[in-house]
């Protein structure tokens, strides 16, 4: 199996609801998919958002990436040499991880596909079951109480709280969450970078003076404040956990290295795609440090191939964010993961089993 080409469209997905952080507010996912092609017709499907707040990838960029850079490096290549493939997206040029990303999963969705097996099956397997949380935009404390209860309604007993917008009216956000939904769900906060050090361990000790208990706190402070994160990491009792301060595995020896974070949030648009979400998969699990998969606001094309990743290293991806697909007004994938409220389970279908995507525009190649 031998590819031929790479082509790219937009996918558009309106959110049920807007998506809200502290650093930015999101309405539809727009995002680049790609498709590899194989002399033996076979299609592999990736994709890639434009979190230009966070890995600094935009459409332009990933096209442009793809199309100049990592394309031309991978016509005629052999699928079954994955680990070559691999190596010549990685060194096709430094950063641009989303578009790295995209196209190692359609690479990997095809080297399932090529000894028909589904991809966690050839990543060394696992049960292919497991369980999200959703999360809440940071919003007025009452709209986040009745998301949260909403969410709870709909069996998800794990709510991702978002904060970082004002400490104060934080601090309250969490409080009346937690007492609308104490015992039916674990709470989680993600700051994104909204907090210094020491408003993070202020609040973070305030909800724990007051019961509040959580299951962890991420990316309490900017991304590259790692001295920041340390800090907090070191005053609180609550599991800090790296999010934007971690893209690739080097990045993750040092953090661990430092002992600035209890937790790494894996996310393929930050490692560059599934061979770095392996590898710091594995580093994490010689350190004992556990690590959440998470994603960008991606569709079931992308986050799909992260369910594989986390079923197949479950020993050490003990945390799960996938909610993307729950937050998308529709699913536009017919095939593939299934994503059913917070129960997300994977079909035998080689790779990762997408058949079709339903209203994509195609770009010029
Ligand atoms: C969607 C997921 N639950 C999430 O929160 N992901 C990111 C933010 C993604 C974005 O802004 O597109 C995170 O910070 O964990
Ligand atoms: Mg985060």
């Amino acid at each position: 199996m031998k590819i031929t080409d790479i082509r790219f469209g937009m996918l558009r997905v309106p959110l049920k609801t807007p998506f809200k952080t502290a650093l930015r507010t999101v309405e539809a996912v727009e995002d680049i998919v790609v498709t590899v092609h194989t002399d033996t017709g076979h299609v592999g499907y990736g994709e890639a958002p434009a979190t230009a707040v966070i890995t600094g990838d935009t459409h332009g960029s990933i096209v442009e990436a793809i199309r100049k850079f990592i394309a031309p490096r991978l016509i005629g290549q052999e699928i079954a040499n994955l680990n070559h493939i691999t190596q010549l997206i990685q060194s096709s040029l430094e950063k641009n991880t989303s578009a790295k990303a995209a196209v190692e999963i359609a690479i990997y969705d095809l080297f399932g596909q090529l000894y028909g097996a589904p991809l966690y099956k050839m990543l060394g397997g696992g049960d292919p079951v497991i369980t999200t949380d959703i999360t809440i935009s940071v919003d007025y404390i009452d709209k986040m109480v009745a998301d949260s209860l909403s969410a709870v309604d709909r069996g998800f007993e794990s709510l991702k709280i978002k904060v970082g917008k004002d400490i104060g009216v934080d601090i309250e956000r969490v409080k009346a969450i937690y007492a609308a939904v104490e015992g039916r769900a674990l709470l989680r906060l993600d700051a994104n970078q909204g907090w210094t050090a020491k408003q993070a361990v202020y609040a973070i000790c305030m909800l724990e003076d007051a019961g509040v208990r959580l299951e962890l706190v991420e990316q309490p402070v900017k991304a590259q404040d790692l001295d920041g994160m340390k800090y907090v990491t070191e005053r609180v009792h609550t599991p800090i956990m790296a999010d934007e301060s971690v893209f690739g595995p080097t990045e993750v020896i040092d953090l661990i290295r430092m002992r600035a974070a209890d937790i790494i949030n894996i996310k393929l648009m930050k490692t560059g795609g599934i061979s770095n979400a392996i590898r710091i998969a594995d580093i994490a699990a010689l350190y004992g440090v556990e690590c959440m998969i998470g994603c960008m606001l991606e569709t079931s094309i992308s986050v799909a191939a992260a369910v594989h990743v986390a079923v197949a290293k479950a020993n050490v991806i003990t945390k799960i964010d996938l909610d993307g697909p729950s937050l998308c007004a529709f699913n536009p994938v017919d095939g593939g993961v299934i994503f059913n409220e917070s129960e997300i389970s994977i079909t035998d279908a080689p790779g990762l089993g997408i058949r079709e995507i339903r209203g994509l525009e195609a770009l010029p190649a």
